[in-house]
């Protein structure tokens, strides 16, 4: 004890003159950015009364040109001192959170190496009083015991040993307390992370990133980085963190926020993820949803199913043989034998379809069919179809254009003959041109232009072409039905959400896309929700990227996952260096949760939940569904009094989530979440589970988990995802018969 008290002595004062520090850089940055903002200001004046405002007079615009790139050079220069403040400031309430003693091989000296959020680095000494936690040497803090360790640093490995590991707990600058670990980082720090309320945004994890999580994030070898980790296992946590680490070191690599993509399942999801950037100093990336992507690659001229819609439609608990024959058709549709009969119809397309005719000008063929046909045929670098089309028009518009002169000559001579148009025979003879060249352009453009819908629709509306293509291909036993009603679906603008990956597909084969040519990163969360067609898009549109996959299989919703998942995204993906990891730990429900939910699941994973003991979950049962909703709402009020932040009550469907609210909103406080809301609060709130997946609450209500409601395979992931989402208090209720998915 004494020789804690002693130590905690030296440590007050490591942290004292620490602090002193940053405040002293404080004042420094601060009256660095005053200069700045007064040289921004002086400039802007000077460019103001020096410049002209408008000019097409060369020497002035590049007089301007120069003034727009001080300006420029002056303005990044404000924002990275305005950022500088800002780590400064954060870090005066906590500027570090654990520290390790290592020696390195062959070197006497031991040093103290204190792990926070940001470098503070002495200039004059060059004495660095806290490495930022994605410094290379920060990685022994979360990888490695007592003991003999090694770092990888842009020098190669360096070995050393470490003689000590602690972790503080600092609250507004006043150490409070410290502990020294000697295998992994404390469990005692982490119990007390894990034993806090959810909060309605996601929030960093630092301080108590776990070795097998330390791996993905700092992983730099691989293309493509799949993870396979159970519900609660810090999946998007380690891909924000991930995304920070990758930021740091893209500086070396010039990798910006800009270059980097979350696809996000859903808006909701997009809000509650977007503070963890922010909070580890980095600026927020783009994040994207499906639904939005197919919006800015196919516009709106489509009526276009949204994902929330086709989940709606296959939650319904009203099984018809058409909802059955969607099902089918959804998974055809999304899987990879789909993309190779697209493949074959976009080469029959190019063989048959096209409408080359013979291309006349002046009464002469200027190029025949055949010549047309063959110059288009001609790909050896692989060019997209409609970009060898493009090119075509462009060779005929060009030859039209060397004869355009003497084709108005003899215009000019035909109205010169005509009556009525002596004194405008100039003008006459070019608008007759121009109607000429009207209707010869759209002749042209009948045979090169390519629209990625129509050829869509000709693969279902075409006798027996589907056949054709799917030759050798299993086909499911309803696909007469499929096609037929498809083509319904086209004919009237409809495009099914499984159409939506097969269409963009199609396009992006036919057209290409520059669309995202800045994206070097792809992080895609909740993987199990996208099928291999959808990935062949992202392959495609994000062709140079490499990738972060992150997903579990268990939680898939819409269709049945297994591993191979994985395996499909890696022939996909065709990186030359692909790795898969798998995260076993849950770190969010309780011990009691994590092991009901596991039951859930017919094949139960091999799963290790963080010791964090807890309530056990509750199933309540009432014959009469009033009696239900009485003992629903006496439940949720007493976890509103016992002052849980965050209160789910989870539904199967967005409509059964609208019903109950009407029966409750008078008597209890309480919101309705149906996808449209910008962001989850706390407090007590309605929403369909498909909402909220990968989102966390203190405690969770599961309406319904009758028979009636929950009785298939799909329903056990369903219920799974929903369970899973509870940190501290679970309850399930229902009224006629039991749920067959519910344990004993
Ligand atoms: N190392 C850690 N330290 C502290 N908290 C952690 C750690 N790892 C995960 N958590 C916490 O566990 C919870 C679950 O994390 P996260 O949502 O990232 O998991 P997930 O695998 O994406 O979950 P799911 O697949 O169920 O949506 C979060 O509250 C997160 O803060």
């Amino acid at each position: 004890m004494e020789r804690y008290e002693e130590n905690l002595e030296r440590e007050k004062e490591y942290l004292k003159k620490t602090l002193a520090f940053i405040r002293g850089e404080l004042d420094r940055e601060a009256e660095k950015l005053t200069d700045k903002k007064n040289e921004l200001l002086a400039l802007r004046k000077e460019m103001y009364e020096n410049t002209v405002h408008f000019s097409t007079d060369f020497t002035r615009m590049t007089e301007i040109n120069q003034y727009l790139s001080l300006h420029q050079g002056q303005t990044t220069s404000y924002d990275s001192t305005f950022k500088q403040i800002i780590k400064y400031k954060k870090m005066l309430s906590a500027p570090y959170f654990g520290r390790f003693d290592f020696t390195e091989e062959e070197l006497e000296e031991e040093e103290k190496i204190y792990i926070g959020l940001h470098n503070v680095v002495d200039a004059e000494t060059y004495d660095i009083l806290v490495y930022d936690w994605r410094a290379p040497i920060s990685s022994i803090f979360y990888q490695s015991e007592l003991g003999p360790a090694s770092y990888r640093s842009p020098q190669g490995i360096i070995k050393g040993k470490v003689s000590l590991k602690r972790q503080y707990k600092i609250h507004q600058g006043e150490l409070q307390y410290y502990f020294d670990s000697s295998l992994k980082i404390d469990d005692e720090m982490l119990q007390q992370v894990l034993s806090q309320n959810a909060s309605p945004r996601m929030r960093n994890i630092v301080e108590t990133i776990q070795k097998e999580q330390n791996q993905v994030i700092r992983d730099l070898d691989n293309e493509l980085l799949l993870v396979q980790g159970v519900a609660g296992s810090g999946k998007t946590s380690i891909a924000l963190h991930r995304i920070a680490y990758l930021l740091y070191h893209g500086m070396i690599e010039n990798l910006y926020s800009n270059n980097i993509l979350i696809l996000s399942p859903n808006e909701i999801f997009s809000q509650y993820i977007s503070g963890v950037l922010p909070e580890l100093g980095e600026e927020n990336v783009q994040q994207i949803t499906f639904d939005a992507l197919v919006k800015k690659l196919l516009g709106d001229q489509l009526k276009v199913e949204k994902r929330q819609l086709w989940l709606e439609t296959l939650m319904a608990c009203n099984p018809s043989k058409k909802l059955e024959r969607r099902k089918t058709a959804s998974v055809f549709k999304g899987s990879r034998f789909f993309a190779q009969i697209l493949e074959r119809l976009i080469l029959t397309y190019e063989r048959k379809y096209i409408p080359f005719e013979d291309v006349y000008y002046d009464g002469q063929v200027i190029a025949t069919k055949q010549l047309l046909k063959n110059q288009f045929l001609q790909n050896k670098i692989g060019r997209p179809m409609a970009k060898r089309l493009k090119r075509i028009e462009n060779i005929l518009l060009d030859r039209i254009h060397e004869q355009r002169k003497l084709r108005i000559g003899k215009i000019e001579k035909l109205v010169q003959q005509m009556d009525g148009h002596e004194l405008e025979i100039k003008a006459f003879s070019r608008l007759l041109s121009m109607k000429e060249s009207s209707v010869r352009l759209k002749k042209i453009r009948k045979m090169t232009e390519v629209s990625a819908f129509e050829v869509y629709r000709l693969l279902f509306t075409e006798n027996g072409l589907f056949e054709k293509l799917a030759k050798e291909i299993d086909l499911p036993g309803e696909i007469k039905e499929i096609i037929e009603e498809t083509k319904e679906n086209l004919d009237r603008g409809y495009l099914a959400y499984e159409d939506c990956a097969p269409l963009l597909f199609l396009k992006l084969k036919l057209e290409g896309s520059d669309e995202f040519r800045e994206i070097k990163q792809v992080v895609i969360d909740e993987a199990q929700d996208y099928t291999p067609m959808q990935y062949e898009v992202f392959h495609l549109l994000f062709r140079d990227s490499r990738w972060t996959v992150l997903g579990d299989i268990y939680q898939s919703i819409d269709r049945e996952g297994d591993l191979s998942l994985y395996q499909t995204i890696v022939e996909i993906m065709a990186k030359q260096k692909a790795v898969q990891l798998f995260l076993n730990k849950s770190y969010r429900s309780s011990h009691e949760i994590s092991s009901f939910a596991q039951k859930l699941l017919r094949c139960p994973q091999e799963h290790i939940h963080f010791e964090r003991k807890g309530t056990r979950p509750a199933i309540i049962y009432e014959e009469r569904r009033l009696e239900l909703i009485a003992a629903m709402i006496s439940r949720i009020k007493e976890l509103q009094e016992e002052k849980w932040g965050t209160i789910a009550l989870l539904c199967k469907t967005a409509a059964e989530s609208e019903n109950l609210y009407h029966q409750l909103k008078d008597v209890l406080d309480l919101k309705l979440i149906l996808g449209n809301e910008e962001a989850v609060e706390t407090g007590t709130m309605i929403l369909p589970v498909y909402l909220a997946k990968g989102l966390e609450f203190d405690a969770v209500v599961v309406y319904n988990v009758s028979a009636d409601n929950y009785n298939n395979a799909a329903d056990r992931r369903l219920l799974y995802v929903a369970c899973t989402r509870a940190l501290h208090r679970l309850i399930l209720c229902y009224t006629g018969s039991r749920s067959p998915i519910l344990p004993d």
